[in-house]
């Protein structure tokens, strides 16, 4: 197939070897066109977050201390409103005035933040790596991405680990308090050497890694448990990769990087206490959920757990009265670990870079409740995201009464192999197109899926492999709706559903196929179609109706079965035409049905 989807060719003979190919594919009628404006080759728009109403600056809410750097970068783009402190009720308040929230841990974004954003919220940045404040499935249900920024502070949560297990295994903190109380008590501070001793990292991502590296550099053994850690990571590192008892029952120290989750919530408990060496040390730098807190004094009495150096609580900052905190063997600093002067610039600018890029549509590589679409596969796949919009926005309106879709088949034409193909994309475009025009939901990339889901709307997606360029994703895209009636009985198919087919020429999505007929409009403006007995002069009247209310036609287009039968003609119109006007053009004798499609 000749048509190609790259905004800088342009093919003369483009049009006549699209419509051959598409005829040699099935046994339907001929078509010609007549394209009544030059058309520009517009760059293709990729709008997936950001509402139509951004047109103004958007806000961006600080609620929580971020560098400088970042703050410029953001101030660069949108109005950045910085408060600190603010309650969940002051929270709750400024947030439906908001575009965008970037926080640290120490704000909790709530289901009722999401509720009293009242849909204008598009992005949660989270300046840093543990998203357990944000609530994830509130965010999704009402479409709001949430981006972190997971490495700029590793190396400082790294150091801040080995920091609290060198001070810890040398009482630095308690002997410092002690010699500043005016005691001089050698004795009773004598610390242990790490030298031989086994590290366990729990939880072998980014910070564990750093440690793991820090810490045989100290010359401990390291092991690391981590289900999800690939062992060549390990294995250049020169750590062991072993089982989770395995890791607690042999470790003279034990430092945890994992996140917390439900299945590591608590991790460290009675039961797992007691299966650990006598003595045992333990560091915690990633999560105080992971640790059960009661247990751990516990411990601490029995003389299992001889020492823990704590920088993270369940509760922060953790009840003054803690006993916990006030343990006498017990380290702890409050939540330090990712404040260092380079990692918090490194953060903020991280965070900026993800919100803006979320705020203008693009899709953020940092995204944790979205796919990730590789940035390659963004580029490519830019010119068919407002074709897929597109084509579900005409499918839907073509549905009589607008509503009862529940089965959607999307066929995606293209040369490339089955899982060459990345189109979560195009389904969620697809899916907005399909939603927004008979609800008020806002669709984006984070929740179509869901939306779709909700609304009890099945997509299924099938991928027929066709000649053409291997270069090009995509050759066309149809969508079908079925088990509904039609308001424009000529969009069914022969097998029955609502059919519409397009693709992308010169960077510009055009309408192909409307049920078994074959048109070629560009999808600009509105649409309308009209299903007429083909023969002369249809054109003209069409069109001298629209002019004399000066509604301007950019694209004309006819498919027939056969000279003098049935026509589908197709008319992009880039203003509204009157109703008095699309009655007169329902009134011309020969046209048998018509529709007025907004795209
Ligand atoms: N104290 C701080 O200021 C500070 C700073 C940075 C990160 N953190 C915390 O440190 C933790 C790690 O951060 P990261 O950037 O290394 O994240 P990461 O995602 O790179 O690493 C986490 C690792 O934990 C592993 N994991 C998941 N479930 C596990 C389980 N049940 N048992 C063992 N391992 C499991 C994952 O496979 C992953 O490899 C997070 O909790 C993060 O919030 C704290
Ligand atoms: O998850 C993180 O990135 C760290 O816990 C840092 O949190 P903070 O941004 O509140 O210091």
């Amino acid at each position: 197939m000749a048509a190609s989807a790259s905004p800088t060719l342009r093919t003369p003979s483009l049009r006549n070897s699209v419509l051959s190919s598409l005829s040699s594919k099935l046994p339907v009628p001929s078509a010609f066109s007549l394209n009544l404006r030059p058309r520009s080759v517009a760059a293709p728009r990729f709008v997936v977050l950001v509402s139509a109403s951004l047109n103004a600056k958007p806000t961006v809410l600080v609620a929580e201390k971020l560098g400088e750097a970042g703050l410029d970068l953001l101030k660069e783009f949108a109005n950045v409103d910085c408060s600190y402190n603010l309650s969940p009720e002051e929270l709750c308040t400024k947030i439906s005035l908001c575009d965008a929230l970037i926080v640290r841990s120490g704000t909790k974004v709530s289901r009722e933040v999401f509720e009293s954003s009242g849909g204008r919220l598009k992005v949660v940045g989270r300046a840093g790596v543990g998203i357990d404040n944000v609530d994830l499935a509130a965010a999704t249900e009402h479409g709001c991405l949430v981006v972190n920024a997971p490495t700029a502070n590793t190396v400082a949560a790294a150091e801040h680990g080995i920091a609290l297990l060198t001070a810890m295994a040398r009482n630095v903190a308690q002997a410092d308090a002690s010699v500043k109380a005016g005691k001089w008590q050698r004795n009773k501070y004598v610390g242990v050497s790490l030298v031989g001793k086994t590290l366990a990292v729990m939880g072998f991502g980014k910070v564990g890694s750093e440690v793991a590296r820090r810490a045989k550099g100290l010359g401990m053994h390291v092991i690391a448990h981590d289900p999800y850690a690939p062992a060549d990571r390990a294995r250049a590192i020169g750590v062991e990769l072993v089982s989770f008892d395995e890791a607690i029952a042999t470790a003279d120290f034990i430092s945890l990087h994992m996140p917390l989750t439900p299945a590591t919530s608590k991790i460290l408990n009675d039961e797992n206490f007691a299966k650990m060496k006598k003595g045992v040390r333990i560091v915690n730098v990633a999560r105080g959920g992971v640790i059960d807190e009661e247990a751990l004094v516990r411990a601490l009495d029995a003389g299992i757990v001889a020492q823990a150096a704590l920088d993270v609580f369940t509760e922060e900052p953790p009840p003054k009265e803690s006993k916990l905190v006030q343990h006498e063997n017990v380290t702890v600093t409050p939540h330090l670990g990712a404040s260092t002067m380079e990692a918090q610039e490194g953060v903020a600018v991280e965070i900026a870079e993800a919100v803006v890029g979320a705020l203008k549509g693009e899709l953020a590589a940092t995204a944790v409740n979205a796919p990730m679409v590789p940035a390659e596969v963004l580029t490519e796949l830019k010119p068919f995201v407002e074709l897929a919009e597109k084509l579900g926005r005409l499918a839907v309106q073509l549905v009589a009464g607008g509503s009862g879709v529940k089965t959607v088949k999307v066929t995606y034409g293209s040369s490339r192999a089955p899982d060459d193909l990345d189109t979560r994309l195009l389904r969620a475009m697809i899916t907005k197109g399909l939603i927004e025009p008979i609800s008020s939901v806002f669709v984006n990339l984070v929740n179509a899926d869901f939306t779709a889901k909700q609304r009890g709307l099945r997509i299924t997606e099938e991928r027929v492999i066709i000649d053409g360029s291997p270069e090009k994703p995509l050759e066309y895209i149809q969508v079908q709706i079925a088990n509904v009636e039609s308001k424009f009985a000529s969009a069914i198919s022969d097998s029955g559903e609502i059919k519409v087919e397009g693709l992308v020429k010169d960077g510009i999505p055009h309408l192909t196929k409307v049920g078994s007929f074959e048109v070629d409009v560009s999808l600009e403006g509105s649409i309308i179609l009209c299903r007429q007995v083909d023969q002369p002069g249809m054109i003209g009247k069409v069109g001298s109706i629209l002019g004399e209310e000066n509604v301007n036609v950019s694209f004309m287009s006819v498919g027939r079965i056969a000279p003098r039968k049935q026509a589908v003609m197709a008319i992009g119109v880039d203003e509204q035409p009157s109703k008095e006007s699309l009655k007169r053009i329902g009134d011309v004798p020969a046209i048998e049905e018509f529709v007025f499609l907004k795209l």
